[in-house]
């Protein structure tokens, strides 16, 4: 085993709903301990300002480029994750020199795989100034670089939570992992631990754009509005026929690539409802592509939260084959796994050890990546 280090991830994901933060003692390999967690949403103006960087963002042509407001968003997007550091440091009664790194993953503001172009808005540099931690940020840049897609990097740490499952948990390859956020994604881990992972559909991201257009909410808590509606087959077999799905080459998805419904396509209950079942059928649907289908769904991100998209999950995945569980049903936690997986792949980062694999995001050869910011050395402490 390497040397274990005190690392504290933190992510702000696709749905731009806040920053979610967990701290792990790993030595990149082993995780030794997931430690505590907690999540500091924006408030509304804050996402509204993230919802016009993503706009703004469309005409950057190299990935160093802040068109509009992005420099100061970026700035002040930095400056909210060093008070999340500072205010979860506090909360739990931890020192900073504690904590050895901060893995940094950024507001993803452009994706597209396809122009080897990944832009994540964060500054490493002020960040590690600001919280005196050094900060690996920018992981997904040598990924593209060496021909990968730039997405998804979690698969690393879900391969490193399965090799930590007892036999008595009852876990059998091939087990996948899916993360319903934004975004959703799937993980599979076969016999001799195999990993294979892709972007598998959109997440939640239609169904909050749905919910906050027609009803001024930010997302539907409990499936509320869903489980009023019924599915309309028609609107879903728009979305579920994309060529995405039917694909042969699996490709990592940007925010923007599916768009919500128009309003005169269904009212507000089916359409919530509709993209409710779209979002579990397109799990199935890039299930399709791997090697067998998965005896176990292990589901994370905030898609496991809207029972109206579990209860077709489980139905759906029931039907080929497979079950459905929750991760907290492992003693997982679904909420903090992506800000856990970032503050392990810093270790890894630091370690020089690889982010990401040709299974994953279908990079030649395994690779490292990420950037080192250096906290200042003469530093003093700060509260
Ligand atoms: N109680 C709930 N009921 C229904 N949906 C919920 C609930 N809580 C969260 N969600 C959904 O989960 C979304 C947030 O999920 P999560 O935090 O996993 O996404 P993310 O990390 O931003 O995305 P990504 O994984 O794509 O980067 C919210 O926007 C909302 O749609
Ligand atoms: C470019 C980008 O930020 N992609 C995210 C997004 O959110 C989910 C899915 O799309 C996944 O590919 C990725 O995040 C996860 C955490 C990952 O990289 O593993």
């Amino acid at each position: 085993m390497g040397k274990v280090l005190t690392a504290i991830g933190l992510m702000s994901g696709t749905s731009m709903d806040g920053i979610d933060v967990a701290l792990l003692e790993t030595d990149g390999e082993t995780i030794v301990r997931r430690g505590p967690s907690a999540g500091y949403a924006y408030e509304p103006r804050f996402r509204d300002r993230l919802k016009q960087g993503l706009e703004e963002a469309k005409s950057i042509r190299k990935r160093d480029e802040r068109p509009g407001t992005l420099a100061e968003l970026e700035r002040d997007l930095t400056l909210r994750h060093a008070e999340a550091i500072k205010s979860f440091l506090r909360e739990n009664n931890l020192l900073m020199d504690t904590v050895d790194v901060i893995g940094f993953h950024g507001q993803t503001v452009l994706h597209r795989p396809d122009e080897a172009l990944t832009v994540q808005i964060g500054d490493g540099g002020l960040l590690a100034r600001e919280t005196l931690i050094d900060v690996v940020y920018d992981m997904r840049a040598n990924d593209m670089a060496h021909g990968g897609q730039g997405a998804p990097l979690i698969p690393a740490y879900h391969a490193a939570l399965a090799r930590g499952f007892s036999e008595s948990s009852g876990i059998d390859a091939p087990v996948a992992f899916v993360n319903i956020g934004g975004i959703s994604n799937i993980t599979y881990i076969g016999a001799g631990e195999a990993i294979i992972a892709y972007d598998s559909g959109p997440g939640n991201t239609l169904i909050d754009q749905w919910v906050e257009a027609h009803a001024g909410i930010p997302y539907d808590q409990g499936g509320m509005v869903a489980s009023e509606g019924s599915v309309l087959p028609q609107l879903a077999d728009r979305y579920l026929a994309h060529p995405f799905f039917s694909s042969e080459k699996r490709r990592s998805l940007d925010r923007n690539d599916f768009a919500p419904p128009a309003a005169a396509d269904a009212s507000l209950e089916d359409g919530a409802r509709t993209l409710a079942h779209v979002t579990a059928a397109a799990i199935l649907r890039s299930a399709r592509h791997l090697p067998e289908m998965p005896s176990t769904y292990i589901v994370c991100g905030g898609g496991r939260l809207n029972p109206v998209i579990m209860r077709d999950l489980v139905s759906l995945a029931k039907a080929a084959g497979g079950r459905v569980l929750a991760a907290e049903a492992l003693g997982l936690n679904g909420d903090s796994m992506e800000a856990e997986a970032w503050a392990y792949l810093a270790v890894r980062s630091l370690r020089g050890l690889p982010l990401s694999y040709p299974g994953t995001t279908g990079v030649g050869r395994p690779v490292s990546g990420g950037r080192l910011a250096a906290r200042p050395m003469d530093a003093e402490a700060i509260d």
